[in-house]
């Protein structure tokens, strides 16, 4: 199945600088991971936002809630969430 993703990240104003960047290294690897592996089919970042719109193929709600809890930016994160399926007049026969 395939999600949206929208997710807005918060950090605390008074988190220290280097616990951001553990936090943000730790995610970019996590996310480069799960990219490679299909799993995170779409990453862009929103201009001008600290934010990003994904996509994710995953077998239900149940694995992403557990894939999107497991960011380490989870607890600094605003998440939306939209499922997706495949539009009538779509050319891409390959989407699910
Ligand atoms: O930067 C973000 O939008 C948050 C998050 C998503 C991937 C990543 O490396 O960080």
């Amino acid at each position: 199945m395939l999600f949206h993703v929208q997710m807005t990240v918060r950090l605390p104003h008074d988190m220290p600088p280097a616990k951001a960047d553990e936090l943000k290294a730790r995610e970019k690897a996590m996310s480069q991971e799960l990219q490679r592996a299909g799993r995170w089919r779409h990453l862009w970042r929103i201009a001008g936002r600290y934010a990003n719109v994904s996509v994710f193929d995953v077998s239900g709600p149940a694995e992403l809630h557990e894939l999107l809890s497991q960011l380490p930016l989870f607890p600094y994160m605003d998440i939306e969430v939209q499922a997706l399926c495949r539009h009538a007049s779509s050319v891409h026969e390959d989407d699910r």
